[in-house]
């Protein structure tokens, strides 16, 4: 699914109403009923109310949205914001009248000065003050009646954005002047800003209400932002012909594993199988190797010459892919064989874990990277290279600069991991929960996303794919275990039944 900027939605929006001849009014009631709807499945009519206007179409919105609670039995409070008497848009005046033509209407409109009536915790708040129209973040008054509403302890539910929020970037927002919501709508798509972890106290949960905006415009509107789903998944996922062998699936090589973290290298491992590779070698210390033979029995073992380190990483196989990093530490021998196969290797490999860590002792290294290389760091493993980064907006500029730059794939992973490209593209990905925040889910990562470079996909789609199968993968197990109980071992093992989830019958 595309992610649209607010440039593009206002366009997208202008295109549906001049083109196609749906007028604003019937939009703004469509984005009304949708909220309503969420409203109705969550509270009862004698929920206490108060519906916040502003005087652009989002405060139409709030007002529609008054009027239809009314019919559904609320008996709301309506605070419309409308400086100086008349500074309501057009739709929004129209909206006001057909809300007032119900009559008895409990309403404080703000003409010169803010009184707003009390606000309880057990309030539920509908915030219209403003969406997509906002053009600098929140002052005076307006600020102060945000910080009304937070401070009430209500909950929230935000009509497009949380009023004070920008729908793209918010480096110049202070989150103490925007509503906080409970629950957003957004009209018809998500924006960028959802998909970053500073805004989540902001946001919320967030829903999308489907108003029917052209699907022309929707095709036509490029965008660099995108949200990966499972048809997109499905689409480049290669089907295995009749006629195979394990010889067209590829041969992967991973160096993993060192005394103490030989489980990082048996993750890895199980990834890469249930990801389907054809062959997979594990590179690791002599002391791996009864624990990968006894865990991961379909691999060969390649034994490095040292008992507890990795000190030598030279391939003795033109192997179709390399992953390198999960459990490897920082040893100087360890962290020499890496330079060295960085500086050798010319074709794309994923980094993970201390390889990252040993890359951010040595940034140099950086420049060595082939194009095409994928680089997979939490938040953490991203600033130790590239500088500490004061949000997560940041780091994904950031990462957008370097990938960009060093012609590399960096998958920023959290919630909403982003796979950054170095065509500046953007790929969200929808799967997985804070359940795969547990010990040796990163590496099954390493491993799913070497096992697809492995068997001859693009660096990019090897990402992406591998991202979103992981993050199945990981629904999948938590079905079974929860958000507690959920381990690596579950998800590896859940990543075939993820694939073929994503494959269909
Ligand atoms: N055709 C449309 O335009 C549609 C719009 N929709 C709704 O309308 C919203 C956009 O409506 P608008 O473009 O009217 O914009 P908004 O309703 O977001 O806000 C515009 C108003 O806010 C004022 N404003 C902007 N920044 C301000 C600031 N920093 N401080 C004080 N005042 C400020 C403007 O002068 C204007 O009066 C969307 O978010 C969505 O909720 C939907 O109903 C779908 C259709
Ligand atoms: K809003």
């Amino acid at each position: 699914m595309k992610i649209f900027t607010t440039e593009n939605i206002r366009h997208i929006d202008r295109v549906t109403i001049d083109d196609e001849g749906v007028s604003s009014m019937e939009l703004i009631h469509r984005v009304a009923e949708g909220v309503v709807n969420e409203i109705l499945s969550r509270w009862r009519p004698s929920k206490p109310t108060m519906v916040f206007a502003g005087a652009g179409n989002n405060g139409a919105d709030a007002l529609i949205v008054a009027k239809l609670l009314i019919e559904a039995g609320f008996n709301p409070h309506v605070v419309l914001i409308n400086v100086k008497g008349d500074s309501l848009s057009r739709d929004c005046r129209m909206a006001r009248e057909e809300l007032m033509r119900m009559g008895n209407v409990s309403m404080t409109e703000i003409v010169h000065t803010a009184h707003i009536p009390p606000l309880t915790p057990d309030h539920l708040v509908i915030d219209g003050l403003f969406g997509t129209g906002l053009r600098n973040p929140l002052e005076g008054g307006y600020m102060a009646m945000a910080r009304y509403i937070n401070e009430s302890g209500a909950t929230v539910v935000s009509i497009d954005v949380p009023s004070g929020m920008f729908g793209d970037w918010n480096t110049r927002v202070l989150a103490r002047n925007v509503v906080h919501a409970d629950l957003t709508i957004a009209v018809q798509f998500p924006r960028l800003a959802f998909f970053l972890s500073d805004n989540a106290e902001l946001v919320g949960r967030w829903k999308t209400v489907d108003i029917g905006l052209s699907r022309k415009a929707i095709e036509e509107t490029t965008t660099k932002y995108y949200l990966i789903e499972k048809d997109d998944v499905c689409r480049v996922l290669k089907r295995r012909p009749d006629f195979c062998s394990k010889a067209d699936f590829g041969h992967a090589l991973l160096f993993a594993g060192c005394y103490g973290m030989m489980g990082a290298a048996v993750m890895a491992a199980r990834g890469a199988l249930r990801a389907g590779v054809g062959k997979l070698t594990v590179h690791s210390p002599r002391c791996g190797f009864g624990v990968i033979q006894n865990s991961v029995p379909e691999a060969l073992f390649l034994p490095d010459r040292e008992e507890n380190v990795i000190s030598d990483m030279t391939p003795r196989f033109n192997y179709t892919a390399i992953g390198a990093g999960p459990g490897i530490g920082t040893n100087d021998a360890t962290k020499g064989a890496l330079e060295t196969l960085i500086k050798t290797i010319k074709r794309p490999m994923v980094l993970d874990a201390d390889a990252l860590n040993i890359i951010a002792r040595n940034p140099a290294l950086i420049d060595h990277l082939t194009p095409g290389s994928i680089l997979t760091p939490h938040s953490v493993e991203f600033d130790r290279i590239f500088g500490s980064q004061a949000s997560a907006e940041t780091r994904l500029l950031k990462a957008l600069e370097v990938a960009h730059k060093y012609k590399l794939i960096i998958v920023l992973k959290g919630r909403y991991s982003a796979t950054v490209r170095p065509d500046g593209k953007v790929f969200f990905n929808s799967t997985g929960s804070s359940a795969m925040a547990t010990p040796g889910s990163g590496d099954v990562l390493t491993g799913i996303i070497t096992a697809l470079l492995a068997q001859g996909y693009k660096s990019e789609t090897a990402a992406t794919a591998g991202v979103y199968i992981h993050g199945l993968a990981g629904d999948i197990a938590a079905a079974e275990e929860g958000e507690y109980g959920t381990t690596a071992g579950d998800i590896a093992a859940a990543t075939g039944k993820a694939i073929k989830s994503i494959l269909g019958a």
